[in-house]
């Protein structure tokens, strides 16, 4: 299996990589931008693809689910949730920085560290933060914000450890591919979705949430996207706790299917949140729902 994912060598995302374990028996291509990484899964050049989709610091990276929003659909089969810490690489002192480059997601986890200690610097875009870290060891900017080891991968001196806003940042990464059937329930699973509402039905959002709060399923992310179509023109990027083969969720799934313009699945995957306790579904068991179906079976078989 050859793997693209977000590039150059000494990304989180390679970091992440190393962690997942369908990676260990591939090969990976390093790729300068999310959409390239994801564009390259679509036509086939590669079988999966390994991009950042959410920062516990930042909320989503919103190249990645507007990719997974639109275009042709891919399906997420895995995750990694890795502990981020950033550094400030440098040939120079802090004193003497003028320029500092880096990722977006990046840059907005270290805004406080910048603004105190280098608030006259001009802050430059990067595709990723190893990238910066390659340009600034290059010498077109004086600074990068990014990974240890991507200081380390470029020859860069570091001047500043750990000058992330939070200590406990996060960043979760997803293993996508050309849509297949899911890897199997593990009990510890995320259903990704993005639903397509009727704006101009009261209440539309109402009945999305409501599929799934009657039948016990917890929704642990919602976030709007523009779909292009015009202002105030949004789909609903959803994870909930649960697999595509439970009965509640193939339910909700068919009750969204019903009541919504569109419904994209994204995946059922093993969650890699394996510390946090999986909430329980609230009030009604697996057994609920296979006792109702059992019950429907036998009145469409015998009326009783
Ligand atoms: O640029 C990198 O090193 C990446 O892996 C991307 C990315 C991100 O986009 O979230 C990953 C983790 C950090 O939050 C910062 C940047």
């Amino acid at each position: 299996m050859e793997f693209a994912y977000l590039g150059p060598r000494g990304t989180f995302t390679e970091a992440a990589l190393r962690r997942l374990p369908a990676a260990k028996t591939a090969t990976a291509a390093p790729m300068s931008s999310i959409f390239e990484v994801l564009d390259a899964v679509r036509r086939g050049e590669v079988d999966a693809g390994f991009v950042p989709i959410e920062n516990s610091q930042e909320g989503t990276v919103t190249i990645t689910v507007d990719e997974l929003v639109g275009g042709d659909p891919l399906v997420i089969v895995g995750e990694v949730v890795l502990p981020v810490t950033f550094v400030l690489a440098s040939e120079k002192p802090v004193a003497e920085i003028t320029t500092v480059a880096s990722m977006p997601v990046a840059l907005a986890q270290v805004r406080k560290y910048l603004r105190r200690e280098l608030p006259n610097a001009v802050v430059h875009q990067a595709l990723s933060t190893a990238q910066a870290a390659q340009r600034a060891a290059d010498g077109e900017f004086d600074a990068a914000v990014c990974p240890p080891f991507a200081a380390e991968a470029v020859g860069l001196p570091v001047q500043a450890f750990d000058i992330g806003d939070n200590p406990n940042a996060a960043t979760r990464f997803v293993h996508v591919v050309r849509p297949t059937a899911p890897p199997e329930p593990t009990g510890n699973d995320i259903t990704s979705l993005v639903v397509y509402i009727d704006y101009d039905r009261v209440g539309a959002l109402l009945g999305v949430l409501t599929e799934f709060a009657i039948r016990g399923i917890n929704l642990t992310r919602i976030e709007s996207r523009p779909t292009g179509e015009g202002l105030g023109r949004y789909a609903f990027f959803l994870d909930c706790t649960g697999h595509l083969a439970d009965a509640r969720m193939g339910e909700a799934l068919m009750g969204l299917r019903r009541i919504c313009d569109d419904v994209r699945y994204l995946g059922s995957y093993p969650r890699d949140h394996s510390d946090a306790p999986v909430p329980p579904p609230a009030g009604l068991s697996d057994a609920d729902f296979a006792d109702a179906a059992a019950w429907l079976d036998r009145l469409r078989g015998t009326g009783a």
